[in-house]
C-alpha cells in the first residue's frame, strides 16, 4: 500500500496537546481523526487548528437522527472539509441516502455498522438478534443500497464486507498491536490483519496517543505494514 492508511485518533481533552501529539507522529500517520470528544470540547475552531498540520481530516461524528436533520448537519461540515465522516448506518436509508447527497466534495460518507466496543451478548442486550458479525454485514449492505462510499467495522468482518462490496471504502478501528491492551475494545485484530483483511483506513487512538513513547508507537505500527 503506496499510501499510510493509519489516522490517528485525536482522543486527546486538551487542543495544545492533541496538536503536539498529532505533529509529533505526522511523518508516521497517513491522516487524522476527530471524534466526539474533539469536536464537543473544541468545535469547529480546534478543528481548523489541527487542519493546519496538513494531513486529511476524518471527522468521527457518527451522525444519527432524522434524514433532514442529518442533512443539515452535513452541510454545516461543508467548511471543515473533511476526506472522510460517519453516520450510523442503524439510522436507516433514507438518512444515508440524505446524509451523502449533503455531504461536501470530496467527501467520503461511511456508515457505522456495529461498534467495536460490543459483542454478541451487548447487541442482543439491544434488541437485535443474530451475531455482530451477520448484523455488521446486514448494515455494510444497507449502507451500500444507500449509496454511501463505505462502512465503519471491526477487523473480524472486514474480509467478508469486502468480498461482497469489492470498490467499498472500509474503516477499521479497534486495532491493538499483538501485546496491546483492548481496554473498551471486544472485536479487536491488530493493525496487519485489519489491512491484509481489506481495510481502506486503519484508526488508530490510545495504542499511540497513550504509549509511553508515541512517535515509537507510531513507527512500530507503521513497520508492521
Ligand atoms: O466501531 C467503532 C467506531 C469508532 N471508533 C472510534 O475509533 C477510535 C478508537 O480508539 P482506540 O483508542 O484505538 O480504541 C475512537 O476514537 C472511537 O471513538 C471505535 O473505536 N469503534
Amino acid at each position: 500500500m503506496s499510501q499510510n492508511p493509519v489516522y490517528l485518533a485525536l482522543d486527546l481533552p486538551r487542543l495544545d496537546a492533541a496538536e503536539a501529539l498529532a505533529r509529533k507522529v505526522s511523518g508516521h500517520i497517513g491522516g487524522i481523526k476527530l471524534g466526539l470528544e474533539f469536536f464537543c470540547a473544541h468545535g469547529h475552531h480546534g478543528v481548523h487548528e489541527i487542519h493546519k498540520i496538513g494531513l486529511p481530516l476524518f471527522l468521527d461524528l457518527k451522525l444519527h437522527d432524522i434524514p433532514n436533520t442529518v442533512a443539515a448537519a452535513m452541510q454545516a461540515i461543508h467548511v471543515l472539509e473533511p476526506s472522510i465522516v460517519t453516520v450510523h448506518a442503524s439510522g436507516g436509508r433514507a438518512m444515508m441516502e440524505d446524509a451523502k447527497a449533503a455531504a461536501g466534495e470530496n467527501c467520503k460518507v461511511v456508515g457505522v455498522t456495529v461498534l467495536t466496543s460490543l459483542d454478541d451478548g451487548d447487541l442482543n442486550a439491544t434488541g437485535v438478534s443474530g451475531s455482530a458479525h451477520e448484523q455488521a454485514l446486514r448494515l455494510a449492505e444497507l449502507a451500500h443500497a444507500a449509496g454511501l462510499d463505505g462502512i465503519v467495522c471491526s477487523g473480524h468482518e472486514v474480509g467478508a464486507v469486502h468480498d461482497q462490496w469489492k470498490d467499498g471504502f472500509f474503516v477499521v478501528p479497534g486495532l491493538r498491536p499483538a501485546d496491546g491492551k483492548t481496554g473498551d475494545q471486544k472485536r479487536t485484530v491488530t493493525p496487519r490483519e485489519a489491512r491484509d483483511a481489506g481495510a481502506s483506513v486503519l484508526v488508530v487512538g490510545r495504542p499511540i496517543s497513550r504509549a509511553e513513547d508515541p512517535l515509537a508507537a507510531a513507527r512500530a505500527i507503521e513497520a508492521t505494514l
